[in-house]
């Protein structure tokens, strides 16, 4: 937590900030941040975190071609997510995302309506992923705020039949049932299991998953690279040590209320890089809680566990 100090400094440029236009100016620095400080070079671009369904379909190519351009040379894999309510918006970004040669896209369910069965939901995909062939596309389940509650199982098999460059899920959800069915048609490694409920990871981890995407590696990257090395080292002790670290902080802050306003707070405090205030309908987090995770974090640095 070295960058608290900055971060404090730069709180308040964020807090006034009133425009709410993307600053991209910021992302290189970021792709350096990410790579140095929190050990993490893989990206997933205008996703929940980045408030990617609250950006225009221009802001968001801007996004994506950026994040290409600064983490050229540097960064693995930077997947974007190209899903949208309409079709031909999705499949206008998944057209952009290839041609400005990232490495994955994701697509998450549309949810205006509800009542969208397994079909036509794959039929969506396929033609979103139909745009952008060559590219490795990933399915992004998160039915807490899409609604869209279809088994990630029941879909894999129209996924793997009818869209080639089916390459995995994004799994954020804790219906570790499911997860676990999906890891069992994984059986030969066919695709990628990633899971986004950070503070139970480890459980992923022991059902199958292959990898992870959340907002929590922005700044627990560290500390979440431990459990990944634990686990993969077969010592479950280290393991759950790092996991309770990242949960003690969790639990706390999903305590206060945690959305993405407040997951802002959290990873402009520990990178020092000003994320800015969330876009409307969202609000900025509460000065109150910018103060108790500010505290928080600062008694995690005697966490012996704590990579901060
Ligand atoms: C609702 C939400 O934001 N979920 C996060 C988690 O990382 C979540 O913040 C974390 O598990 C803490 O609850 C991710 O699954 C979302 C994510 O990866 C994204 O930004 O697309």
């Amino acid at each position: 937590m070295k960058q608290l100090g900055l971060a404090t400094e730069r709180e308040e440029t964020w807090l006034r900030q009133e425009n709410k236009e993307i600053n991209f100016s910021v992302i290189g620095q970021y792709v350096d941040y990410l790579i140095n400080e929190q050990g993490v070079k893989n990206v997933f671009v205008n996703g929940t975190t980045g408030e990617g369904m609250s950006l225009s379909i221009q802001e968001r190519k801007q996004l994506a071609e950026e994040w290409v351009a600064k983490g050229k040379d540097k960064l693995d894999h930077v997947i974007v997510h190209v899903g949208a309510l309409s079709l031909p918006e999705s499949k206008e970004l998944a057209r952009h995302a290839a041609g400005i040669g990232v490495d994955g896209i994701a697509v998450i369910a549309p949810s205006f309506f509800k009542s969208v069965n397994k079909d036509g939901l794959v039929a969506f995909l396929g033609e979103v992923a139909s745009q952008a062939p060559g590219i490795p596309f990933y399915y992004y389940h998160i039915p807490r705020l899409t609604g869209i509650k279809i088994c990630v199982e029941e879909l894999l098999d129209g996924m793997m039949e009818q869209i080639p460059s089916f390459k995995g899920v994004k799994f954020s959800d804790t219906d570790l049932l499911d997860f676990g069915r999906c890891a069992k048609k994984n059986d030969k490694g066919q695709f990628s299991l990633l899971y986004g409920v950070d503070e139970q990871l480890l459980c992923a981890l022991a059902m199958g998953a292959t990898g992870a995407v959340g907002s929590t590696y922005n700044y627990f990257g560290k500390t979440n690279h431990l459990v990944l090395e634990a686990f993969a080292g077969a010592d479950l002790n280290s393991a759950q040590k790092y996991q309770f670290c990242v949960q003690e902080f969790l639990s706390f802050v999903i305590a206060q209320g945690f959305g993405v306003p407040q997951i802002k707070v959290v990873m402009s405090l520990v990178s020092g890089i000003p994320m800015g205030p969330p876009r409307l309908p969202l609000s900025s987090a509460s000065e109150e809680f910018v103060l108790k995770v500010k505290a928080k974090l600062e008694s995690l640095k005697n966490c012996p566990n704590s990579l901060l």
